[in-house]
This record gives C-alpha cells, sequence and structure tokens, in this order.
C-alpha cells in the first residue's frame, strides 16, 4: 500500500488479508481500492449494518463475513478506517434520531454550523454547540452506537454520564505474568452504548440541533465565506461553519499535515458468552492479563504477536472476553486474534456456551494532525484525537465538547463566515484557526508528541518487555499513570514522568529508553516540539 498524502511508505496493512487499503494523508485514514470483493467465510452472508460510530454491525443467525466490499465501508457518513463490527447485538434499543430531532429544512435560513457524524463525539458536540446559542445541523446516517466503551467510572461521573454506565467494577487488576497480580484501586465502568445514545440524543433535543438522515460527499466554500455541505442525492446544505465528526475515515472532507507519523493499528476480538469455568472473579475488571494462555499446539504466528486478555466478568458465568494487541504497525489479522482467544481459553479450561455477542475492533492509532490552517473543522477520532497509547477516545470528546463549542460560537457570534462582515479571506488570519489551537494548543501538540514517542516504543517491545514496562508503568505513582492514560498530564509532568519511569525501571529498560529516545525519530519530534514555544 502507498500513502497518497505525503508520499512515504506509511502503509497500514488490512487485517483481512483479501482488503487492499491506501492510506490517506497518514492521520489514520484510508480508502478501499476498488477491487473485486472475494471475501464471505461463510455462504450465509446477510446484512451488514454501518453504526453511527463509525463502526459496522451484522445481523442474522449465522453471519461471518460482509455481503460486500460496499456494506463495510459505508461508515457513518464517510470511508471506513475507525472500524467495530458487532454481530448478534440487539441494535432496535436505541431511538432513531430522525424520530427525536426535528429535520434540516432544505428551505431553511442558512445554518450556523454543521456537525457532520453521530457518534458520541458529532452528537454531543452538536448538543453543546446549540446550547451555546447556534443554530445546529446534524448529518450522518441514523445507526445506532454499536461499540463497548469501557471507562473509568470516575472520568465518566465528572462528565455527568454516571447515569449511562451499566455495570461496575469497584477494582481493576493487571496480571502481567504468573507472579502478583496488580490491583489498580480504581473502579471501570461499562458504557451502556443504548443510555449514551440516549443521554447525547436528548441533549440534541432540547437544545433543538435539527437533522438529516444522509451521507456526506464534499463541504465546498462559497463565494461569501458561506460553506456548502454535499449530501447523497444532491442535497445541499449551506452553513457558516462545517466540522467533520465522523469518524477516523474522514479522510476526503478533511486535509492532514503532510509527512507526519505512520499510522498503526489496535485490533481486538471480543465475545460476550455464557461460560463454566471462569476462574476470573466478577468483583474485579481485568485491564489487562498479559500471562501465556495459549494451548502448547497453538500456532506460533499466534503466539508471536503481544496480545493480551481484557475481561468484563459480568457475573460467575456471564463474561466478555476481548483478545487485545495494544497496537502494532501491521494490523494483527482477526482470524489469528480470535483463534488466540479460543486457544487461550481452551488452556484456562473456560468452556463457552453460549454467545451473545461478538465484535471486532480496529483503531488507527498514531498518523498525523489535522492541517489546521483549513476552515472546515473537525472533532473526536476525525481530530487525531484518540490516545496514541491506549486506543481510547470517547472520554477526552466528550471533556473537550463544551469549550470546543464555545470557542466556536465565540468565532461565529463575532460575525465572520457570513456576508454582512468583509470575508476572512480578507482578515488577517483565517477564524477556524483560533477553534484548531483550541483543540490542538502547542501545549496539547508537545503531549501527543510524548505519546507517540510512546507508542513508537511498545512497538518495539516483545511480550517479556511489555511485562517488564507495564510493571514499571503500574509502580509510578497513581496520578502519574492515571493521568498518562487519560491525557491529563502537562508536558512537564510528562517529563517528571519519564524521570520517574526511568528511576523506576530495570537497568536494561533505561538503556533502552536511553536508546529509544536518542535514535527513533519520535523522541527528536518529541524534543522539537518541547523546544518549539
Ligand atoms: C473501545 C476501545 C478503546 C477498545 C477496544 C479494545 C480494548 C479492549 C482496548 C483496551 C486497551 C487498553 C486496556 C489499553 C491500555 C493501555 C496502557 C496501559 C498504555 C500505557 C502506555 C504507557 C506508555 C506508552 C508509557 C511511556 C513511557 C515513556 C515514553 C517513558 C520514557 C522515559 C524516558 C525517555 C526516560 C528518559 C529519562 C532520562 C534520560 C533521565
Amino acid at each position: 500500500m502507498e500513502c497518497l498524502g505525503c508520499g512515504s511508505s506509511s502503509a497500514l496493512s488490512s487485517p483481512f488479508p483479501q482488503w487492499r487499503r491506501r492510506t490517506v494523508g497518514g492521520g489514520g485514514l484510508f480508502r478501499v481500492q476498488r477491487r473485486p470483493w472475494t471475501r464471505p467465510r461463510v455462504a450465509s452472508v446477510v446484512t451488514a449494518k454501518a453504526g453511527s460510530d463509525g463502526c459496522v454491525a451484522l445481523k442474522g443467525e449465522e453471519e461471518e463475513g460482509f455481503a460486500n466490499e460496499e456494506d463495510f465501508v459505508k461508515g457513518g457518513g464517510s470511508q471506513l478506517a475507525f472500524v467495530r463490527m458487532q454481530e448478534r447485538k440487539p441494535m432496535e434499543m436505541q431511538s432513531k434520531i430522525a424520530d427525536k430531532l426535528r429535520p434540516i429544512s432544505v428551505q431553511n435560513s442558512i445554518l450556523d454550523l454543521v456537525v457532520i457524524g453521530c457518534g458520541p463525539a458529532g452528537l454531543c458536540l452538536a448538543a453543546e454547540s446549540a446550547k451555546a446559542g447556534l443554530t445546529v445541523g446534524l448529518i450522518g446516517p441514523d445507526l445506532p452506537f454499536t461499540n463497548n466503551y469501557g471507562v473509568w467510572e470516575d472520568e465518566f461521573k465528572d462528565l455527568g454520564l454516571a447515569k449511562c454506565i451499566e455495570h461496575v467494577w469497584q477494582d481493576t487488576i493487571v496480571y502481567l505474568d504468573d507472579n502478583d497480580p496488580i490491583l489498580i484501586g480504581r473502579a471501570y465502568g461499562r458504557v451502556s452504548r443504548h443510555l449514551l445514545h440516549e443521554e447525547l440524543l436528548k441533549r440534541c433535543q432540547n437544545n433543538g440541533v435539527v437533522y438529516l438522515d444522509s451521507k456526506v460527499d464534499k463541504i465546498t466554500e462559497a463565494s461569501e465565506g458561506y460553506s456548502v455541505v454535499y449530501c447523497e442525492g444532491d442535497i445541499m446544505i449551506p452553513c457558516r461553519l462545517a466540522i467533520v465528526a465522523s469518524g477516523a475515515a474522514s479522510g476526503k472532507l478533511l486535509e492532514y499535515e503532510v509527512g507526519g507519523p505512520r499510522v498503526s493499528v489496535q485490533t481486538a476480538y471480543g465475545v460476550e458468552v455464557e461460560v463454566e469455568n471462569n476462574p476470573y472473579n466478577p468483583k474485579l475488571m481485568v485491564f489487562m492479563d498479559y500471562r501465556d494462555h495459549v494451548n502448547d499446539n497453538a500456532h506460533c504466528e499466534i503466539v508471536e504477536y503481544p496480545t493480551f486478555l481484557y475481561v468484563m466478568p459480568i457475573s460467575s458465568t456471564r463474561v466478555f472476553f476481548e483478545e487485545t494487541c495494544l497496537a502494532s504497525k501491521d494490523a494483527m489479522p482477526f482470524d489469528l486474534l480470535k483463534k488466540k482467544l479460543m486457544s487461550r481459553l481452551e488452556a484456562m479450561g473456560i468452556k463457552i456456551l453460549m454467545i451473545y455477542e461478538e465484535e471486532w475492533s480496529y483503531i488507527p492509532v498514531g498518523g498525523s494532525l489535522p492541517n489546521t490552517e483549513q476552515k472546515n473543522l473537525a472533532f473526536g477520532a476525525a481530530a487525531s484525537m484518540v490516545h496514541p497509547a491506549t486506543g481510547y477516545s470517547v472520554v477526552r470528546s466528550l471533556s473537550e465538547a463544551p469549550t470546543y463549542a464555545s470557542v466556536i460560537a465565540k468565532i461565529l457570534k463575532k460575525g465572520v463566515y457570513s456576508q454582512q462582515v468583509v470575508p476572512y479571506q480578507r482578515n488577517f488570519e483565517n477564524p477556524s484557526m483560533q477553534a484548531w489551537r483550541t483543540l490542538w494548543p502547542q501545549e496539547r501538540k508537545r503531549q501527543r508528541a510524548f505519546f507517540l514517542f510512546g507508542l513508537a516504543l511498545i512497538l518495539e517491545l516483545d511480550i517479556e518487555g511489555i511485562r517488564e514496562f507495564f510493571h514499571t508503568f503500574f509502580r509510578l505513582p497513581d496520578w502519574m499513570w492515571q493521568g498518562f492514560l487519560g491525557s491529563d498530564l502537562s508536558s512537564s509532568q510528562l517529563i517528571l514522568f519519564a524521570i520517574y519511569m526511568f528511576i523506576l525501571a530495570p537497568n536494561n529498560m533505561r538503556m533502552s529508553l536511553v536508546r529509544h529516545l536518542m535514535s527513533d525519530p519520535t523522541g527528536a519530534t518529541m524534543v522539537r516540539s518541547y523546544l518549539t514555544r
């Protein structure tokens, strides 16, 4: 695969061997090339549906595979890159957006803002912007959320969303090897995708957001400085500003910095099952289980990838297991992830009695930032807000939506991007840059450079290296490792974090930390970003 945007060889391999993709811009965005679609793993393929959160949902009895390439690519308003596929999931529990929000009328006067994408980031930003006094249109396919989100309970409570958590574990545990497990001392929750959808939709409804169920083809600028959002079926929606929040695959609607870091991938395969012989304590959420649990006769390819098991024991017999590859340069194939999970469960003596649901997760991590000189804005994964070293993004998007919305409201209330004032082209600076700076101030860019440095470090480690690395990581003071995972540490706190890691690390790891700092290009980028004011 070749990179279209930066001309580098930043290839992103598909976990499906027969897919051929091209990266666009290096921002975690890629386009599926037109190739004959030959996938189905079983004959009885049924309908594939893309979720509003940029995910594909499959429904049916014996389904395994996708009806065709087109079905898979239909994402939350744009081509998919941030993909989670789901099977056997009840989708009808979530309201249709069109039943709750008034439609965008094509005869409407010009909207202040159009938000493209109906995942958590899009819905939340639309609601906050309308609350800030703007007329807001939301555009995207009317599809349910399909993701299983896991969050630290305190972080979700701080967002006023505790009521959307359907299960809480009072403590979280990490197994790195057969020695003592690490009790983290922090409650973890499983978000109800249905309740979250309902809550965000209610906020949109209460604040008067209007809606169009469509996919966006392009956004253009009209001569008076307005934008026009072109949707399927030749529908044109004029607005003063457009924000793309349709996941990491929003490439055709946005521009990304050229020559940025290569995109890596987090992949996972999960099943929610009824089991016999569950060894996990239902009171503890298992954040990472890196122990060796693979059958001796398992294929060596499986053993080669340093994956871990993420376990949500809902009761002693109902459990959600997810085999996860934290990050790899080339995506770990899904069939290997599934094989590894099944082999692990068998080696642990866990017998599956019934499968409730199944999911595949594909999250591009790292990559370039959006070009912050463009007029169109972005939010969520489209704005590269996924944490490069963990793959998490929802909490950051939900927590930054109010501030971002109020900056956008200030820009629009000043009267820019309208006929009444001088079009922004004649002004000194593109006003969108103020909003971009809110999302990506130099301080955030420094933090991101540090995370990318950490991601590159993880990519180099084998399973033993990873165990040693996380042994050190979880020995840091709580505020430090928690702040790192939540993107809450300032750039100077991150330096302290690095020094602490260095002090706690065994000698061989200290040497690799320093070597990585001196020799990996992400080290030089990080140092440069710290020197830029
Ligand atoms: C939905 C979603 C999101 C998903 C699905 C799938 C899954 C299940 C997932 C999961 C995930 C997880 C669990 C994750 C986790 C993660 C983690 C924990 C991470 C961590 C990381 C860490 C890091 C990166 C770190 C880093 C560090 C560093 C960089 C350090 C450095 C240091 C140095 C350099 C030293 C120096 C010093 C002197 C010289 C003195």
